[in-house]
């Protein structure tokens, strides 16, 4: 067995991990952790005030403390389900210990530094752990997750964009002149579980936010080698994101090709799916770990439709199948 400890579990990405890795067969949760001031210190996971659907399952106390100590002894793995400013500050201890860190945040995504200043509002202070750190989009990564000791899972709009754009930019099937427009609407899950009154439910309606300014702009065109634009949304429901990718084929590109192409790479991907005809919506994977992708093609113009539960394949459930990679478990181990 495996000990892994999460970080940041009582946050909505880390009661998911959680859940997986209590119910994965060669891994022992060995701690949970929250900050030390956390209002939720001492608590069960499990708690009616924080995830009851945890209650019978994982009822482990939350700590709260910035000493790791006394618990890093024996522990493996660590998942940082915790802020960019957390992750990347606390990220190094595990790693100098020779602990396999999962970073669920942006912290470790992108290699530059100037990155981190600009959005993320923080100085990069391990340029070494950047350099070494393997970006876990699991379907692309693999042969590379494989050897890593630092794998920064994408983020959740990351990851509904590059799936669906990465074969065919591969492949050459996209006039790249055009730069692809993703529109793509989150839940109010993708803001975390601390309260604010940008996310408070009375307060949600449906609307763009980050025009040209997000952070997951730059994450995206940086790992697809490919300029876009990315409008994200934030719409009036807890769980999903859901992703229209405008884009333009290279003259004589046909449904027929593009349908070969999304198959050539995820067919023996089993948390990607591919639609033939019609497309998905987000019930088609709310609770589940997969990324469904479809498409409708006229003309030159291609409409691609991509459709992921944020705290699932677009968080936990990518750290998870990271992990599985990692240590050489079948991929979808605790996830189906
Ligand atoms: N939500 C989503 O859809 C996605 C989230 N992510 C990323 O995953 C990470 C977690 O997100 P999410 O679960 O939504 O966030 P939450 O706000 O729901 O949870 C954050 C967790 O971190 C804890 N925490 C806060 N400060 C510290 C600290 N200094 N040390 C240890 N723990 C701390 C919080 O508990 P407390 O405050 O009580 O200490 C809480 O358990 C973020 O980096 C986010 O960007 C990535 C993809 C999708
Ligand atoms: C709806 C909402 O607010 N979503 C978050 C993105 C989700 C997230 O946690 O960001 P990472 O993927 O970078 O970790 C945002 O736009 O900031």
């Amino acid at each position: 067995m495996l000990k892994a400890l999460i970080v940041g579990a009582s946050g909505y990405a880390g009661a998911q991990l959680a859940y997986y890795l209590n119910r994965h067969p060669h891994i022992e949760i060995a701690g949970l952790t929250v900050s030390e001031k956390s209002l939720d210190a001492g608590k069960l996971i499990s708690d009616f005030d924080l995830h009851p659907q945890l209650k019978g399952l994982v009822d482990l106390p939350l700590l709260a403390t910035s000493d790791y100590s006394s618990i890093i002894k024996d522990i493996d793995i660590v998942f940082l389900a915790t802020e960019h400013s957390v992750s990347h500050d606390i990220a190094p201890y595990f790693l100098e210990r020779g602990c396999t860190v999962f970073d669920l945040s942006g912290a470790f995504r992108v290699n530059s530094a100037s990155f981190y200043t600009e959005f993320y509002g923080f100085v990069h202070q391990h340029q070494t752990w950047l350099d070494n750190a393997v970006y876990g989009l699991a379907e692309w990564n693999d042969k590379q997750i494989k050897t890593a000791q630092l794998i920064a899972v994408p983020g959740c709009y990351p990851t509904a964009s590059q799936l669906p754009l990465k074969p065919l930019l591969v492949d050459k099937l996209l006039d790249t002149t055009q730069w692809p427009v993703i529109n793509a609407v989150s839940g109010v899950s993708g803001a975390g579980r601390k309260a604010s009154l940008k996310n408070h439910f009375c307060e949600v309606s449906l609307h763009a936010y980050g025009l040209f300014t997000h952070r997951h702009q730059p994450e995206i065109a940086s790992h697809l080698a490919q300029e876009v634009i990315f409008t994200p949304h934030l719409g009036s429901f807890k769980q999903g994101i859901h992703a229209t990718i405008t884009c333009r084929v290279n003259e004589g590109v046909t449904s027929e090709q593009i349908l070969a192409t999304l198959n050539k790479y995820y067919a023996s991907k089993p948390l990607v799916r591919i639609y033939q005809k019609d497309w998905p919506a987000l019930k088609s994977v709310i609770g589940l770990p997969y990324c469904d992708i479809g498409f409708v093609l006229k003309g030159r113009h291609l409409i691609l439709i991509s459709v992921e539960d944020n705290l699932l394949k677009g968080a936990a459930a990518q750290a998870v199948q990271c992990m599985n990679i990692r240590f050489g478990f079948d991929e979808t181990t605790s996830l189906l």
